[in-house]
């Protein structure tokens, strides 16, 4: 992390133009999320949207795309240090996803930085899983591409059934025949069997029920210890303060607070109840 520490201010070393992020020098940094504004592109969108203006359009022969812009991360800072479990809570469209797809390096900023120490995983809701492949073949596949050899996950292949805990005979049917919360069941028991160096969790664990809720909290606590830090967006709250030591609340792209879960949980909760 040298680099990175090299980068920004380190906490109680003055710098000549002060940057917005600052790093406490006790604790390893793992993300550093610095002024980082995403914004996305939508072309073809403009026009009144109704069916008149739509065929004046195709009179006109107006095939020429009109652009907008969704700014949808509007300059936020933090870091994250090695052991952090941060979970990401807003309403909708205020911007989680797009930040955790920042941080997994899928989204360029338009301006600022995201910069993360090791290789960032990213385990959402669609995660690269085939529907018409067995379980067993998405296990195999889901370890190739994490970067295990063959012969890792062999030995990785029983603990991750006996994980995701499907019912008798499931793991042998294409994943198009299991429901939402075995799907999440199975990816997330994919993505647990490595350690990450920064793994994103969004929303994979959403349709769980509580106990498997409950072993995903055990295993997120062996993660952080292994790995540098976890990402975790949900919309229950309960598995936020159940999983995460941190949280931070954004709204329209920016950030509201970030700090001690119950704190964060209980003024996001007032603040929603208005
Ligand atoms: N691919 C995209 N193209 C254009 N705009 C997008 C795209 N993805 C997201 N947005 C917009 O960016 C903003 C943030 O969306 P994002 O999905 O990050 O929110 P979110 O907090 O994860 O929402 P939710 O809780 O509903 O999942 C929204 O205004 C959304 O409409």
């Amino acid at each position: 992390m040298a680099d990175v520490k090299e980068k920004f201010k380190v906490s109680g070393e003055p710098m000549d133009s002060a940057p917005p992020v600052t790093i406490d020098r006790a604790r390893e940094p793992i993300v550093v999320v610095d002024d980082l504004h995403i914004i996305y592109r939508v072309y073809g969108a403009g026009g009144k949207g109704n069916a008149a203006s739509a065929f004046s359009r195709v009179l006109r022969r107006d095939h020429r795309p009109t652009m907008k812009e969704v700014h949808a991360i509007r300059g936020l800072s933090f870091v994250a240090y090695k052991g952090d479990a941060i979970g990401v809570i807003g309403t909708n469209g205020s911007g989680k996803s797009t930040l955790l797809k920042a941080i997994a390096g899928l989204l360029p900023p338009e301006s600022g930085g995201v910069y993360t120490s090791g290789q960032p995983s990213l385990l959402g809701v669609n995660a690269a899983l085939m529907n018409d492949l067995t379980g067993e073949r998405n296990i195999v596949l889901g370890c190739l591409a994490m970067g295990m050899s063959p012969d890792q996950v062999k030995s990785k292949y029983d603990e991750i059934v006996k994980f995701a805990g499907l019912k008798e005979g499931f793991i042998q049917l294409p994943m198009r025949a299991y429901s939402s919360g075995m799907g999440s069941r199975l990816r997330f028991a994919i993505a647990a069997s490595k350690s990450h160096d920064v793994l994103l969790i969004d929303e994979a664990l959403a349709t769980g029920d509580a106990k498997f809720r409950r072993k995903s909290a055990k295993k997120i606590d062996e993660l952080r210890n292994e790995a540098g830090a976890v990402f975790l967006v949900a919309h229950q709250l309960d598995s936020i303060l159940e999983m995460c030591n941190r949280v931070l609340w954004i709204d329209e792209g920016t950030m509201v607070m970030d700090g001690d879960p119950q704190t964060v949980v209980d003024a996001y909760n007032e603040a929603n109840a208005k």
